[in-house]
């Protein structure tokens, strides 16, 4: 199998580079690859002639989204129609990442692949373009809806917690956004998997159970051991640019009836990641 990673110098695209260390990949970084130009998205695709294109190449920064909204689209719904095209004209299947963000949080049941969509800002928006755009240009498709996720390539909810909880001793966080953290390890392995079946179609891909970014800032604190002020605060004492989902849980229905085994525990994915960062030692901490 040989495989092309888009947006590969990402979060998630670096972990899909090592998900992916034992096949041929070539990994492109945005500036080896920009996913706007269609004409070189083209010929990279009709060079290497991959099998199995993975996009990880995506304008993520949600509160942008709502001013920079070209720039979201240009990425985030052209970007993946080039793509989507240029894995069709070779036959090649093609994995693309979309988001929870694509709902919009009303739902009083974790979210199906097939519930309605229905974001509620420009990222989603875009995104789910995105998403339209693969479904109908390229037959071979993965649509991976995944969600807060966190690794040690990127910025992110982790390290920004314990950063400000180390540094200032205290933070506040909001209780009332519910959503699965997913460790990007975790997402390349099943991604990994799940090329290896011809069983196309979208998935919702987290890691198992929920919580609030203020729960899981509990979790961060308490697995580090970093003895922080914590408060609970609400969404609208936290001015923000874009509005977020209350609720964007997401049930990995179609995943699990593809037989495979659920994702683990976002806590026990957290430890890992507090283990492989260096910041906790090994031993169990799950209890
Ligand atoms: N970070 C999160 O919490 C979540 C992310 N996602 C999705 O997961 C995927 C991976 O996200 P992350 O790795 O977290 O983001 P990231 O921002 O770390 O990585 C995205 C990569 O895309 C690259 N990129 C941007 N514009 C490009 C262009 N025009 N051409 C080629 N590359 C370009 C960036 O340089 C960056 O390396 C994205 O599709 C994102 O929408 C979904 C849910 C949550």
């Amino acid at each position: 199998m040989n495989v092309l990673i888009t947006g590969a110098g990402g979060m998630l695209g670096t972990d899909l580079q090592k998900a992916f260390a034992d096949t041929p990949c070539i990994a492109l970084t945005r500036n080896e690859l920009d996913i706007t130009q269609e004409l070189a998205v083209r010929e990279a695709v009709q060079m290497h002639r991959p099998d199995v294109i993975l996009n990880a190449a995506a304008y993520t920064n949600v509160d942008r989204c709502e001013t920079e909204i070209d720039q979201a689209y240009a990425v985030n719904a052209v970007g993946a129609r080039n793509v989507a095209v240029a894995a069709e004209q070779i036959g090649a299947q093609l994995v693309h990442v979309s988001t929870d963000y694509v709902f919009p949080g009303v739902s009083d049941r974790p979210y199906r692949e097939e519930d309605e969509t229905g974001p509620i800002g420009e990222y989603g928006r875009s995104k789910l373009a995105g998403e339209r755009l693969v479904r109908s240009l390229c037959k071979k498709h993965y649509i991976v809806r995944t969600s807060w996720l966190y690794g040690k390539h990127g910025p992110n909810f982790v390290k920004t917690m314990l950063k400000i909880g180390r540094e200032q001793g205290a933070a506040r966080v909001v209780d009332d956004q519910v959503g699965s953290p997913t460790y990007t390890v975790d997402l390349a392995q099943a991604i990994r998997a799940l090329v290896e079946t011809p069983q196309y179609g979208v998935y919702h891909l987290s890691n198992q159970g929920a919580c609030s970014w203020h729960a899981f800032a509990v979790d961060i604190f308490t697995l580090a051991g970093v003895d922080v002020n914590l408060q609970a605060i609400k969404t609208r004492e936290f001015s923000r640019p874009a509005k977020r989902p209350a609720y964007s849980v997401m049930d990995n229905m179609m995943w699990r009836l593809s037989g495979h085994e659920p994702l683990r525990h976002y806590r026990e994915a957290l430890v890992a990641y507090l283990q492989e960062t260096g910041e906790i030692q090994g031993g169990d901490h799950t209890s």
